[in-house]
């Protein structure tokens, strides 16, 4: 009795069937259960349905998954400048490269420079919506901790009060580095900090990256053409800059932090990115920012006129911070810009006051009631950003025909 209770199959058992002497369920051949297997796998239409299910199964992760984008492939360049240079493959797959089919992208662990400031707050809520866990660094100068407030409960956040200047050791995948005042205004408030913290400060978080195989984006400028002779500005233009101006400690320190960004990309084999944002707007922008829409909107805010410096001839790219955020992480994984064909460069000085007869057509009605702060502008504002492209140009220059008819 006990012999038949151990008895597995693989040899001929006494007294098995084979043997001639009593029936057992245990099959003498050695794979014939493979073979009973396969005949009630492919018996009842059984491979198609369980395809079927894998395919439907696979959808589901692949439309549930809040992001299955690469963020190693270059983002999209819907005409903008945005240099996007593939490192060595093995960090591909460190940084959560390509995400097979079914399985939901990989959370990463973030570091935003500067990420208390205008754009950096919105590109903490976004990585932070997407799953990400986000470290920032911020010396507060332009950064105001009112930006990142609403996630100090989020256990996937955190905030460090630091200066770029200074290294600093942390271990994340990504570094999205955006440490340095923007706004002309404050950039030249104090020369030497600001190619300091371009110079000094890109170099540390370039020295960081490499140490521990992060991927690197740097956030340049379009200032870096200076002042341009070509446009628009194509990503090779090389620009037209003035080395010993007062806008150079801004303009040559991010050209510098370019090369550096290349030098390590090319030298230590470092995944760079490089986004030369042109002019941005939106909410979270500091009233006394001091360019061009805030000093206009704060102006008209208090009914004062708007001050348009030198003889107003200057065109600019403008360019709604979600729009740059957007498309910056969420398209193909990294930064991008998108302002420069959208918002053409040719409408001359009229754009100003078009700027602020938007402003005027959906909130002017607030403003004169005095009803209206600076923030909630900035946040009506964003229903103007989401008009297309087209109808903002024809808008704008609607604007600008009536202006100067307007003007005689
Ligand atoms: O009150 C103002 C402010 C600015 N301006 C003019 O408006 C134009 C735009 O100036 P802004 O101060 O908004 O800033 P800029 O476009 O020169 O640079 C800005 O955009 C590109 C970013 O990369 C830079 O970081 C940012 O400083 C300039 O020609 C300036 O002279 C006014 O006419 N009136």
């Amino acid at each position: 009795m006990a012999s038949e209770l151990t008895y597995r199959g693989g040899s001929v058992a006494p007294g098995s069937a084979s043997n001639g002497g009593e029936y057992s369920p245990k099959s003498s051949k050695p794979l014939s259960w493979l073979a009973r297997a396969a005949r009630y796998a492919a018996a009842e239409h059984r491979p198609v349905f369980a395809l079927a299910g894998m395919l439907f199964a696979a959808a589901i992760f692949t439309f549930s998954s809040p992001s299955t984008l690469s963020p190693s492939e270059p983002a999209a360049s819907v005409g903008f400048n945005h240099l996007a240079v593939s490192g060595h493959p093995s960090f591909r797959e460190s940084v959560g490269g390509k995400v097979p089919l079914g399985l939901r992208r990989r959370a990463l662990r973030v570091l935003v420079t500067g990420g208390a400031g205008f754009v950096g707050s919105h590109l903490v809520d976004r990585l932070l919506e997407r799953g990400d866990s986000v470290i920032v660094v911020d010396n507060f100068f332009t950064g105001r901790k009112g930006n990142v407030a609403h996630h100090l409960q989020n256990p996937r956040f955190e905030v460090i009060r630091h200066d770029v200047v200074e290294p600093i050791l942390l271990e994340v995948d990504q570094i999205y580095h955006l440490a340095c005042p923007a706004s002309p205004v404050h950039y030249k408030y104090n020369p030497i900090k600001t190619i300091k913290t371009n110079v000094v400060g890109t170099l540390n978080m370039l020295g960081l990256a490499k140490r521990i195989g992060a991927r690197f984006l740097l956030t340049s400028t379009s200032e870096v053409y200076g002042d341009p002779l070509q446009h628009p500005q194509v990503e090779t233009y090389w620009g037209n800059v003035n080395p010993i101006g007062v806008r150079s400690c801004y303009d040559e320190g991010k050209r510098t932090a370019e090369t550096l960004t290349m030098d390590y990309h090319r030298g230590a084999n470092l995944e760079v990115r490089i986004a030369r944002i042109f002019n941005t707007y939106g909410p979270r922008m500091c009233i006394d920012d001091g360019r061009v829409v805030s000093n206009f909107v704060a102006q008209a805010l208090r009914k004062e006129p708007l001050t348009v410096y030198g003889d107003g001839k200057q065109t600019r790219s403008f360019q709604y911070v979600s729009d740059l955020v957007s498309h910056s992480i969420t398209t193909k994984g990294a930064f991008a810009q998108t302002c420069q064909y959208q918002i053409p460069r040719h409408i001359q000085f009229a754009s100003y006051e078009c700027i602020f007869m938007i402003h005027q057509r959906s909130v002017c009605q607030s403003f004169l009631a005095k009803t209206c702060s600076y923030s909630e502008i900035m946040l009506r504002d964003e229903y103007q950003s989401r008009l297309c492209s087209t109808t903002r140009f024809f808008w704008f220059y609607w604007c600008h025909l009536f202006f100067r008819r307007w003007k005689g």
